[in-house]
């Protein structure tokens, strides 16, 4: 990533900017993108922003992934978060936990992604998130997210690109799946057609009711089509809000509001049977509605 675009980046209104030393970057070019990134983490992030500063390394199976670290990991500013692509055993992660133990001192502690991209690591994806949890507890670092690497695990798989995206489909709820089961953040694939912003928008609002947290973008223009898809519509907001307002009403009363028909714990609303799960549903629209605030 040149500076030019990182400097553009910076700017976004984004929740994390990903300064790639990984496939964005020419393998000629690896020792230029580190000496960049380290001036970019030197001069700090700009004022105001609380856009999460992270690095792509490369994988550790390239055998550049210790030197990315060590250069991004030195210096008096240290990225908020390392992502670490093709990530396939817990092996991984012991070895990650290992280098973090030499290069983060004292209390700092660093966020990890995980990327999920190849057919082993999704066979191993419970125990590469086990592994992150436990070693979490005894070295400096937090792991907060996994992300799917679409286009390498076609790759990896031998998969053809399909318009409805059935080739990938379990492998993409595998993984929401079991990122959720260990309270993860999951970061849905990237959209590589990027002027296509309609393709962009189904397949975003498709993630987003998949269960994804959020989505990779890899142009300044897929932001705000991306940031809207995984927000709540005035619609759903008005939803939640009229029921969670009716349901406390009723917690207070201890009467039937109007229109709920109680039956067998469940009540109607708004013509649908609602019981717990749809309260916590809409409880969801709500933490996220008042995050986009
Ligand atoms: C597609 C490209 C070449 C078109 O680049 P372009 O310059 O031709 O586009 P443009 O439309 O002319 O750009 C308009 C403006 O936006 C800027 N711009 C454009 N892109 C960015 C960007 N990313 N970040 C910040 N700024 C950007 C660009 O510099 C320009 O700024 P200006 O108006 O001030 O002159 C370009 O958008 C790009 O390089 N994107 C990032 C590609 C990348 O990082 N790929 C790797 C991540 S995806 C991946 O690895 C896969 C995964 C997950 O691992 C797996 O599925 O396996
Ligand atoms: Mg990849």
């Amino acid at each position: 990533m040149i500076l030019k675009k990182i400097t553009k980046a910076l700017t976004l209104d984004v929740d994390c900017v990903a300064l790639d030393c990984e496939d964005g970057v020419a393998i000629n070019r690896k020792e230029q993108a580190r000496a960049t990134i380290r001036g970019v983490l030197d001069k700090g992030r700009p004022d105001q922003s609380k856009t999460d500063l992270g690095v792509r390394v490369n994988s550790i199976d390239s055998g550049l992934c210790h030197s990315d670290l060590e250069s991004c990991l030195s210096g008096n500013n240290l990225p908020d978060t390392i992502l670490l692509p093709k990530v396939e055993s817990s092996e991984h992660l012991k070895w990650f936990a290992d280098e973090i133990s030499h290069l983060v001192k004292n209390d700092n502690k660093i966020n990890l992604i995980i990327f999920i991209e190849s057919a082993m690591a999704f066979v191993n994806l419970v125990d590469i998130c086990k592994s992150a949890v436990q070693l979490s507890k005894r070295f400096n670092f937090v792991p907060t997210t996994l992300v799917f690497g679409s286009d390498d695990f076609c790759a990896n798989i031998g998969a053809t690109r399909t318009s409805n995206s059935i080739e990938i489909l379990h492998a993409r709820q595998k993984l929401v799946l079991t990122a959720k089961a260990f309270n993860l953040q999951a970061i849905d694939m990237v959209y590589i057609q990027y002027k296509d912003l309609d393709g962009l928008k189904a397949q975003s609002e498709e993630g987003m009711r998949m269960g994804y947290t959020g989505k990779q973008v890899i142009h300044p223009g897929q932001v705000p089509v991306v940031q809207e898809a995984f927000l709540p519509t005035k619609t759903q907001i008005d939803w939640a809000q009229g029921l969670l307002r009716s349901f406390e009403e009723h917690q207070k009363t201890g009467k039937v509001p109007e229109k709920w028909l109680i039956i067998l714990g469940a009540f109607a609303y708004r013509g649908s049977m609602i019981d717990m799960p749809t309260m916590k549903q809409a409880q969801n629209i709500m933490k996220l509605a008042k995050l986009s605030k």
